[in-house]
């Protein structure tokens, strides 16, 4: 099975690529049009209205897409000589120098989160929320599993099906959770084992973690403030996330893989079936699953849903309730009752992104059910996503502001060139929208809009490249692009 998905993808990658390229040549014709007939649609940048360098004779840009495939390899390249470089700590060594290593990453990410304390923020609700979770699983279900899988009445069939010693720590590579762990045969279920030795024990742990929820229910807020840094952008528009991010937390005995996912809903394009399937093969290959329950809104249908969805899977699955700060305790009382009767969560965790309550109790519940395993990235990486993707993420997210009704749907963003000229970072991209009418609000009156947007998302690429940007942006119409395979392969989906 695995070698089929491995075969989609390559066939997937090698359609990018022949789009890409024959994509390439409409793109910059309709480009130069597009600047010579308007600047209204140009802005953002300071300086330069030129546009790009120019090109010598037989010289070609690479698409968007042969970059990216080009990143791509040179990404796996890397990966294998570190695996390479590597082999000899993986095992019981690993620990030790696990020890040394994670360190100094995890007190950054604890500081720049700037808090950071395990210490709960509103002493009423923290201990007590936690405490009241625990209460409502003992007390008001019959299930009295505790944070021990091995004590649940659930049995995925799936894990009958696994081979027993087919897995072991020094077996693991650094992989991508949506590259699945093909080289290791069929999987076994190591939380078990994970979730039988206790928390601060001296056992390095790793592995993937992902949120799940409803749309909005604030999974992106949290993977960031567990990451200390903004890898997935947010707002308070449902179905922001369109992107599988992967965030690592570095942690002296433990490194946690946070895998964002874009919230599960009723596809009504063909890129809302693709989404939901990106979301769907995450979490069959995440180790634990954090379902989010926005704690300003009741338990409702999609939560139920989603709830049973998770029955199936071999990942442990615990229940995090967000956005604690919205509500009063007597109200978070009643929510994490209500919570703890969807489903046989192993914990139940209350947490605040915004003011970074029980942020770190939550880690230190994700870090206790992951197996134990050698690290998977390198200590400094604090995610994986190309570069390019972020900053089209950023771009995104600046222009998704002040949008309302189906236009943020329709909103995608492309980086077609970057190039560092004189200590400047030069980013040339493109913001898709659907209609011409959508193109004209997001231009705004005179470009008024658009230098907005340009200005927000360049003080956010500062901060992430840590250098002076030059932003131009360009509007363009891709009819439909959501409903149109030709479209979403060239947008990267
Ligand atoms: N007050 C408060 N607001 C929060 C918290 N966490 C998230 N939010 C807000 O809730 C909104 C949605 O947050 P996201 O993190 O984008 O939600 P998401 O679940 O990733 O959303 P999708 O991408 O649609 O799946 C944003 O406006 C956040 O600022 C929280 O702990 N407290």
């Amino acid at each position: 099975m695995s070698e089929a998905r491995d075969e989609r993808a390559r066939d997937r990658r090698a359609g990018a690529q022949r789009e890409a390229r024959s994509a390439g040549g409409d793109a910059r014709e309709a480009g130069a049009g597009a600047g010579a007939a308007g600047s209204g649609a140009r802005g953002a940048g300071s300086g330069d209205k030129s546009g790009k360098r120019p090109m010598a004779d037989g010289e070609r840009r690479l698409t968007a897409g042969e970059r990216n495939e080009l990143r791509r390899q040179e990404r796996r390249a890397a990966r294998r000589t570190d695996n390479a470089a590597s082999e000899p700590r993986r095992g019981s060594s690993q620990r030790g120098s696990g020890g040394a290593r994670g360190t100094d990453s995890s007190r950054a990410a604890g500081a720049a989160r700037g808090g950071g304390s395990s210490r709960p923020a509103g002493a009423s609700r923290s201990g007590g929320a936690s405490r009241a979770a625990g209460a409502s699983r003992g007390g008001d279900s019959p299930r009295a599993g505790g944070s021990d899988g091995a004590g649940s009445p659930r049995t995925p069939a799936s894990r009958e099906k696994a081979a027993p010693g087919d897995h072991t720590g020094s077996e693991r590579k650094p992989v991508t959770a949506s590259e699945p762990r093909r080289d290791q045969g069929p999987k076994r279920h190591r939380h078990r084992e994970a979730a039988r030795i206790e928390a601060g024990d001296d056992v390095y742990r790793a592995g993937f973690a992902c949120f799940v929820g409803r749309p909005n229910a604030g999974k992106s807020t949290l993977t960031n403030a567990i990451i200390g840094q903004k890898i997935a952008i947010t707002s308070n528009k449902p179905q922001t996330t369109r992107h599988v991010i992967r965030g690592i937390l570095h942690r002296e005995n433990a490194q946690l893989v946070l895998v964002d996912t874009p919230g599960l809903h009723r596809p009504r394009t063909l890129l809302g079936e693709r989404l939901n399937d990106l979301v769907r093969e995450v979490w069959s290959e995440v180790d634990v699953i954090g379902v989010c329950f926005p704690a300003d809104e009741p338990v409702g249908r999609g939560d139920r849903f989603i709830s049973a969805e998770m029955a199936e899977l071999k990942a442990t699955i615990i229940a995090v309730v967000t956005k604690v700060d919205l509500v009063d305790p007597a109200t978070l009382a009643k929510h994490l009752i209500a919570v703890s009767e969807l489903h046989d969560f192993a914990d139940i965790v209350p947490v605040s992104a915004v003011s970074g309550h029980q942020v770190q109790t939550l880690v230190d519940v994700l870090v206790k059910h992951l197996p134990e395993s050698p690290q998977l990235y390198p200590d400094d990486v604090l995610t994986d996503e190309p570069e390019q993707v972020l900053i089209a993420e950023l771009i995104r997210e600046a222009a998704l502001e002040g949008v309302r009704d189906e236009l943020p749907h329709s909103i995608a963003v492309l980086v077609e060139e970057m190039m560092v000229e004189n200590g400047v970072t030069k980013i040339y991209a493109d913001l898709y929208v659907e209609r011409d009418s959508q193109k004209s609000i997001v231009i705004g009156s005179r470009g008024a809009r658009l230098k907005e947007v340009g200005s927000r998302a360049r003080a956010e690429i500062e901060s992430l490249l840590g250098s002076r940007v030059y932003l131009d942006l360009h509007v363009r119409v891709a009819k439909e692009w959501q409903r149109d395979p030709r479209q979403l392969r060239k947008l990267g989906f």
